[in-house]
C-alpha cells in the first residue's frame, strides 16, 4: 500500500531521508506491535517513556506558537498542543492506569538518555531557528506515527495493541498529520519562497528531518530494552 499524503515538503523530506525513514517506520518494535509479539513489559516501558516524550514534544509545539508569524500558523500550532495534551496523552494515562501505573508515577518516570536526546534536539532546533527549522524537526514524529498507524491498521495480525494502532490510524490523528503538512508547506513558502526545495536552506532542513528520524529509530531501540 502507498503511504498517506501529508503534503509537498514532507514528501520531499521523507524521500531525502531514505533508509533511516524505513528503519524508523519498519523497526522491529513496530513489527512487534503489528503481530502482537512485542512483550507487554517492553510496551509499558515504551509508553512511560513516551509520556515523558509527549510532555517535551508539547513544549516544542508550544514553541511553534511562539515562532508563528500569522494567526493561521498560531492556530495550527495551538491545535496540535491541545491534541497532544488533551488527546494523545490520554491513551498513555489510560493504558498505564489499567496496568496499575498511576498518573503521578507516570509523570515521575525517569527519563532515558535516548528520550532526552530526541526532545532536546527538537527544542534546540526551534530555539535557534525559525518555524521552518522547528517543523522539519517535528515532522518525523507527527507524520511517522501517522504512516505507521495507517499501515498497521491494514496489516496487523493481532489485537493485542489495537488501542495504540487505532489512536494513530484514527481520523483525528490523521487530520493532525494533514494539518501539520499544510502548516509546513505554508511556513516554508512564507519564509523561503514557493520554490523552497531549490533554496540554500533546503539541505539543512532535510538534515534536521533526517536527524530527528534517526532519533526516532533510537527511541524504538530504547523501547526494546526496558
Ligand atoms: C517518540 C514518539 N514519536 C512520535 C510520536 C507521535 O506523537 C510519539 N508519541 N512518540
Amino acid at each position: 500500500m502507498s503511504a498517506p499524503d501529508y503534503g509537498h515538503a514532507f514528501g520531499l523530506m521523507r524521500a531525502a531521508a531514505g533508509q533511516p525513514w524505513r528503519d524508523y517506520t519498519r523497526h522491529a518494535f513496530v513489527e512487534g506491535i503489528k503481530d502482537g509479539s512485542l512483550p507487554h513489559d517492553a510496551f509499558l516501558h515504551y509508553l512511560r517513556q513516551d509520556y515523558v516524550f509527549l510532555i517535551h514534544f508539547a513544549r516544542a509545539w508550544a514553541l511553534a506558537v511562539v515562532k508563528g508569524q500569522t494567526h493561521a500558523e498560531m492556530l495550527a500550532a495551538v491545535g496540535t498542543v491541545n491534541a497532544l495534551v488533551a488527546e494523545e496523552m490520554q491513551l498513555h494515562i489510560g493504558v498505564c492506569e489499567a496496568a496499575g501505573i498511576s498518573k503521578d508515577a507516570l509523570f515521575a518516570t525517569p527519563e532515558r538518555p535516548e528520550n532526552l536526546a530526541y526532545t532536546r534536539f527538537v527544542l534546540e532546533t526551534g530555539y535557534s531557528g525559525d518555524l521552518a527549522d522547528l517543523l522539519a524537526a517535528l515532522a518525523p514524529c507527527v507524520m511517522g506515527y501517522g504512516e505507521i498507524g495507517t499501515r498497521l491498521a491494514a496489516e496487523a495480525t493481532s489485537d493485542r495493541y489495537r488501542d495504540w494502532i487505532d489512536t494513530y490510524a484514527g481520523a483525528e490523528y490523521q487530520a493532525a498529520c494533514k494539518a501539520a503538512g499544510e502548516l509546513m508547506d505554508q511556513a516554508l513558502t512564507r519564509r523561503i519562497g514557493a520554490d523552497f526545495e531549490a533554496s540554500p536552506r533546503w539541505e539543512r532542513l532535510c538534515r534536521t528531518f533526517c536527524t530527528a528520524t534517526e532519533l526516532e529509530v533510537g527511541f524504538w531501540q530504547m523501547g526494546l530494552t526496558p
